[in-house]
């Protein structure tokens, strides 16, 4: 089905333009423009009526209205008005809302004309009424195969405040009665009376209201209506309306269920919404007219009198609605004024959704005629509805005893099976959930404390292995092995060794606990609370016989304190696992004094060491400044040996070539003392100096000591040699006095015949 946007939807489908959430819609109201008819041509009248271009708004004189909807004249063609207003109300009906299409206007302002009541089977389709029916069959063909419809059709109108029924079969007979006009013969049937439902709903008793199965059918009756209407002849209109008129068309539907696959039934949730009955009211109402221009009279005058009439009285409840203080206080509308706002309760300020067709003339000289209608219509706006679902009481029952049905079931079959019932289960579930969440989060957070507890005891166990190995240091320097020594000691075997012996106390520890922890009992159960332990005070109480007291001080029991119903064995098996206990309990307790021991050598160790090192380094600081000045002299005598040595050759050859040669003393001596090369630093010093070099080199170089020995023997006792012979010629050279001379005296002094030997 189309909604207002042009979109189709299913019945008993939530239809969101028709959300029964709104609270509140305004009546809508459509303004009509016919064109001028033939008459107000001839009377040369012209339109006094304007359009704005593109909004619903006409100017009129120096009034201006503004409306929903305009239609006619220079606006939105008038078949257009089916389109715009009344469809979405027909598919409202197929949602369960009721509506109300309302024509309102002057006489002979076209509401027949735009309403279709005066329809004709084979006449024109035209009118709102023609294109409800064929909307409404042709969404029921659409719709047949889902829901089971049934559509009855009333026509009343109210003629001088009178309710008729046009669809009677068996009419009152009338008769003509002098003055004009006709009387109603009343004969069998009540009249039709207007009834308020317990729901607050208006429905009138005694109308009939036909089972239409067909357009065709449907139309029939609203022609059959029409012609039993009311009509008349004034001087404004060939064929006026004196009546009221109301076409209902009623609109049951029924889902029908297609069988389930496993042949179950339905949901509950599913049949919410099995049945729907809505009602669309189509009211033609009379034109108000002036007697003047009417030229009524007589019986005509009477019918615009009560025409009149029921329009005020419409015109006051519209009133009334349209203010909203009034609304607000709650304030008194006048529904019962005329049989007219009786009827129309539902449509105006109830649960209809209503449309209000304004019919005007433009003719200028309707003019005024047409103003009041414009304020008429204008005041309707401000009337809002409360549209709601109108489903069938007797279907809503039995929905809710089915679904009472449903859940008394559920509870029987939890009682039978002992169970809880569905409340409770569902708490149940509830904490179930709740429970197994929680659950996951504390397994979550006890895997993460795991974790760090592992981490924490690896951190542990090297840290203990770190410090066994310092302390390992620490013996092993102390019986006097050097640095060196000690990294290349501690290998990865020691590293295994430690942690195993770590482990091992750490086996030891759990065990004692352990033990501990089974003795509490034993402890407790034999010994009266006030001796169980004395931990606190630090206190050992061990003594003679049985009595044993534990490292932690725990007093165990002595063979005075055995009551009466102990077993002995029991006691026998106790006291040997004490003493195993002390015994790893003295066991750790030395290794934690030895540790202890370690960590105090190992503090007073490491805090000097700095110190240590530092001399360690200056000392050879100052080693390595002494080796190379004797390097730098080292060099330095290195110089003066190989001249030395080289000159030393030449004189040996010198001085064998004078022995051989008798006498060249003079010439031997000169250069034998070619030594006081270093002639400027005391003899001892020379000597000391090259000797301390010679040393302080070679103990240095041990490689070059090998190569350098032999020439360095060489040399010293080259040098010895030639002392010899300096002081062997001093000796020669000294006179009878034995004074001496010096070696350049001496070598002036000394004769060719002088030899050295
Ligand atoms: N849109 C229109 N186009 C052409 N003619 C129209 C139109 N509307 C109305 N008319 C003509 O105007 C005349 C009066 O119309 P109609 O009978 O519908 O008025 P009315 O409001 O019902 O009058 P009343 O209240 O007296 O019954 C008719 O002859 C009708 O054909």
């Amino acid at each position: 089905m189309e909604n207002g946007n042009g979109h189709e939807s299913e019945p008993f489908e939530e239809d969101v333009s028709l959300d029964e959430s709104e609270a509140t819609q305004a009546v809508q109201v459509a303004l009509n423009i016919r064109p001028l008819i033939p008459l107000e041509r001839v009377q040369g009248c012209k339109e006094c009526i304007t359009v704005v271009p593109g909004e619903p708004q006409v100017q009129i004189g120096h009034h201006s209205f503004t409306f929903d909807y305009v239609f006619g004249s220079s606006a939105t063609p008038l078949p257009a008005i089916f389109d715009k207003c009344v469809k979405p109300l027909v598919e409202g009906l197929f949602h369960g809302y009721n509506a109300t299409v309302l024509a309102y206007g002057q006489t002979g302002s076209g509401k027949t004309y735009t309403m279709g009541t005066g329809y004709t089977v084979g006449g024109s389709t035209d009118g709102v009424i023609p294109q409800v029916m064929q909307t409404i069959f042709k969404r029921i063909e659409t719709l047949k195969h889902k829901a089971d419809f049934q559509l009855r059709v009333s026509f009343i109108e109210i003629l001088k405040e009178e309710i008729h029924d046009l669809l009677d079969p068996n009419p009152p007979s009338t008769e003509y009665i002098f003055g004009g006009g006709l009387k109603a013969l009343a004969v069998g049937k009540p009249p039709i009376q207007i009834r308020e439902t317990t729901a607050g709903g208006i429905t009138l008793m005694g109308v009939t209201e036909a089972d239409v199965k067909s357009l065709e059918e449907m139309a029939a009756y609203l022609e059959h209506g029409s012609l039993c209407r009311a009509t008349g002849s004034t001087n404004m209109n060939s064929h006026s309306s004196r009546s009221h008129a109301i076409f209902t068309i009623t609109l049951e539907q029924r889902r029908k269920w297609d069988p389930l696959p496993d042949g179950g039934n339905p949901s509950l949730e599913d049949c919410n919404e099995d049945y729907l009955c809505a009602k669309l009211h189509l009211v033609d109402l009379a034109g108000s007219e002036r007697a003047k221009r009417t030229g009524a009279d007589g019986l005509r005058f009477k019918e615009g009198v009560h025409i009149n009439r029921g329009l005020l009285a419409l015109g006051n409840v519209i009133s009334a609605l349209g203010d909203e203080k009034k609304r607000r206080e709650g304030g008194h509308v006048p529904y019962r004024d005329s049989k007219l706002t009786r009827l129309l309760q539902d449509s105006l300020g109830g649960n209809s959704r209503t449309v209000m067709i304004a019919c005007v003339s433009p003719a200028d000289v309707n003019g005024e005629e047409s103003i009041n209608t414009l304020k008429y219509a204008n005041r309707a706006r401000n009337i809002r509805n409360k549209p709601t679902v109108n489903r069938d009481p007797l279907a809503a029952e039995m929905q809710r005893m089915r679904q009472q049905l449903e859940l008394m079931q559920a509870e029987l079959l939890c009682a039978r099976a002992g169970g809880p019932s569905n409340t409770e289960v569902q708490m149940l579930r509830q904490k179930v959930a709740w429970l197994e969440a929680s659950n996951m989060e504390l397994g979550r957070e006890l895997e993460e404390a795991r974790d760090r507890i592992d981490t924490l005891s690896q951190c542990a166990l090297e840290s203990q292995v770190e410090r066994d190995k310092l302390r390992i240091k620490l013996d092993q320097l102390r019986s006097g092995k050097t640095f060196e020594e000690l990294d290349e000691g501690l290998d990865v075997q020691t590293d295994d060794l430690l942690k195993e012996y770590v482990n091992r106390i750490q086996e030891l520890e759990f065990e004692l606990q352990q033990l501990q922890h089974a003795r509490i009992p034993s402890d407790t159960s034999s010994r009266p609370p006030s001796s169980i332990s004395s931990r606190s005070m630090g206190e050992s109480t061990a003594g003679p016989g049985f009595g044993v007291a534990g490292i932690d001080g725990d007093i165990y029991l002595r063979p005075g304190e055995f009551s009466g119903d102990i077993d002995t064995e029991l006691l026998l098996k106790e006291f040997k696992r004490t003493s195993v206990q002390e015994k790893f309990d003295k066991e750790l307790r030395e290794i934690d004094k030895r540790l202890e021991q370690k960590e105090a050598e190992i503090k007073l160790f490491v805090r000097p060491d700095a110190t240590v090192l530092q001399q360690h380094f200056e000392k050879k600081l100052v080693e390595l400044e002494e080796e190379k000045k004797y390097l730098q002299k080292l060099k330095q005598l290195k110089v003066q040996i190989a001249a030395l040595k080289s000159k030393q050759e030449v004189w040996s050859e010198e001085l064998r070539q004078q022995q051989c040669s008798d006498g060249s003393d003079k010439m031997n001596i000169e250069k034998v003392f070619v030594l006081d090369d270093f002639k400027d630093e005391p003899r001892e010093l020379q000597i000391w100096s090259l000797t301390t070099g010679l040393k302080g080199f070679f103990q240095k170089q041990p490689f070059l000591k090998l190569c350098l020995l032999p020439a360095s023997l060489a040399c010293c006792c080259s040098l010895f040699w030639l002392r010899l012979q300096y002081n062997k010629k001093s000796r020669n050279m000294r006179g009878p006095s034995g004074a001496s001379v010096n070696n350049r005296g001496a070598r002036s002094r000394l004769q060719p015949n002088d030899t050295v030997t």
